[in-house]
């Protein structure tokens, strides 16, 4: 079957149509085709899927083959697949995912050809049974001790679990070494995305983000809306912001719903026979 290899920002997919496959143990399979040495290499799977009621649905399973309910980078890429293909023709599109809808909006080239996609990524959810986070209240900026380190923890539901962390030199800190203990910290039932936020100026940050399920990435567009929906409630920044990340920058929009826009890039094509 063909899968097509592609990356939001440096945050690296796999996509196939899921018409075409009937895999029943697709954590496995994700694991195995994720794999950067055994594998073709990639921080997630996202299958294609029908939709009974909307557009399409998007599926994405993490490089550890847990199945995740979102991935901001991820469904541009899926949209620019989906039109780039005339699978959904449509600019303005509604995707089914276990988060609920997602309404990306793509961008076009002279050819029709998806160069960008904005998205609609929905209301962020600060309540600790939405997030979900163990927490008497919203947890905004509440000191944690891990270790000898105090950190300052925000947890928010960008459709995805995240954690913002503000530190002042984020080449310095040691993100391997925290990211994968808050990710898995007994406050939060079913694990955390985790971003280091240093706020360059009101309308830029710098986000590196350990993400649940596959470590360290290039970047995480549900993680820079979460970094800068928490930004904007403790005051750091403009509703509008540049949201740099290794791989590239995004923009973010905080209102009521949250905007980000970013790029999606198609990598390369090839065919798998799955192997025993
Ligand atoms: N890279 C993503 C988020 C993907 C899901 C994440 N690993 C999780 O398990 O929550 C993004 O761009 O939003």
């Amino acid at each position: 079957m063909e899968f097509v290899k592609m990356h939001g920002t440096g945050n690296d997919f796999i996509l196939i149509n899921e018409v075409e496959v009937g895999w029943q143990d697709i954590g496995n399979i994700a694991k195995r085709l994720c794999d950067r040495h055994f594998g073709i290499g990639a921080d997630g799977l996202i299958l294609v899927c029908k939709s009974n009621k909307f557009d399409a649905r998007m599926r994405i399973i993490n490089a550890d083959g847990s199945e995740a309910e979102m991935c901001g980078n991820g469904i541009r890429c899926f949209a620019k697949y989906v039109y780039d293909r005339k699978i959904v023709t449509k600019k303005k599109m509604e995707i089914e995912t276990l988060s609920g809808v997602v309404r990306p909006e793509v961008v076009t080239d002279d050819n029709d050809k998806v160069r960008m996609v904005r998205v609609d990524m929905g209301v962020p959810h600060l309540e600790p049974d939405s997030v979900p986070v163990r927490w008497e209240g919203r947890l905004i900026n509440e000191p944690i001790a891990f270790g000898d380190k105090t950190l300052h923890i925000s947890s928010v539901n960008t459709g995805v679990p995240h954690t913002v962390i503000f530190v002042s030199d984020i080449d310095s800190f040691p993100i391997e070494v925290y990211g994968p203990v808050i990710e898995k910290y007994n406050i939060f039932p079913v694990g955390t995305n985790v971003n280091f936020v240093q706020v360059m100026n009101r309308k830029r940050l710098m986000v590196r983000t350990w993400e649940r399920g596959v470590g360290m990435t290039m970047a995480c567009g549900s993680g820079a809306c979460a970094s800068a929906f928490i930004s904007n409630v403790l005051g750091y920044i403009e509703r509008e912001v540049i949201v740099s990340l290794p791989g590239g920058d995004l923009f973010v929009e905080v209102n009521n719903n949250i905007y980000m826009t970013g790029p999606c890039v198609e990598v390369f094509h090839g065919d798998i026979s799955l192997w025993s």
